[in-house]
């Protein structure tokens, strides 16, 4: 699936990366824990979407969701320490990401997010069971944004747009207009392919 990115009017001309830090600024939490646990669509640990909010009453909200039913998965083991990284890890197929305001449903409904200023589909991050925490760019994305911390989320989008030849220093609307001309050309591709051999030819003279 190629990436898309829809987003409010408003934040045409801020970079995804000014938007991520004052988003970050909002959403503050205090953490996670007991007490801000956040939930899936369908209840209990596993759903097509996994959404929380900043802690002490913010507003500031994300909803993370998979376009596979019942894709996205979290690992709660009370037998094993809380902090083994086989514990308390997401795991699936994570392909859409939405940050706003004021997040509403869940409860066995559908999540919502009354103020949607961006939503990224096409992540395409895939974890199996069994992959922790360590190495697990679906977990570390989504706790690192329940961390108010997006910076893995950045690097994710970097990966993505650098096929665009943008990157999450440029605006929205830069952005928007990279993937809607498309991927970069097969044909650069093809002279970084002849430049490679050229320097081959060199190497060997
Ligand atoms: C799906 C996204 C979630 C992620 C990425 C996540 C991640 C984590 C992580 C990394 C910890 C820290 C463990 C440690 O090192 O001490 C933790 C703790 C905890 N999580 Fe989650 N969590 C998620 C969702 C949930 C949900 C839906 C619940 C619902 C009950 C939950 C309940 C808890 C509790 C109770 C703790 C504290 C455990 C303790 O201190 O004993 N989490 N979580």
């Amino acid at each position: 699936m190629s990436l898309s990115v829809s987003y409010d009017a408003a934040y045409a001309s801020y970079t995804v990366d000014d938007y991520l830090a004052s988003w970050a600024a909002g959403f503050a939490t205090a953490g996670h824990g007991y007490s801000n646990t956040g939930g899936f669509n369908k209840g209990g640990f596993n759903g097509e979407q996994y959404a929380t909010h900043g802690a002490n009453g913010s507003d500031y909200a994300f909803i993370a969701g998979s376009t596979t039913t019942n894709g996205l998965h979290y690992v709660f083991s009370p037998s094993q320490p809380a902090s083994s990284n086989l514990n308390h890890y997401l795991w699936g197929e994570l392909d859409t990401l939405s940050l706003g305001y004021q997040l509403g449903g869940g409860n066995g409904g559908e999540f919502t997010l009354a103020d949607d200023v961006v939503t990224f589909i096409g992540l395409d991050l895939d974890a199996a069971l069994g992959a922790g925490r360590t190495g697990n760019d679906v977990h570390q994305t989504i706790y690192g944004l329940m961390q108010g911390n997006t910076s893995a989320l950045e690097g994710v989008l970097d990966n993505l747009l650098a096929g665009y030849g943008v990157s999450t220093d440029d605006t929205f609307d830069a952005i928007s207009a990279a993937l809607a001309s498309g991927p970069l050309s097969v044909a650069s591709a093809d002279v970084v392919g002849v430049q490679a051999l050229a320097e081959d030819f060199a190497l060997a003279a």
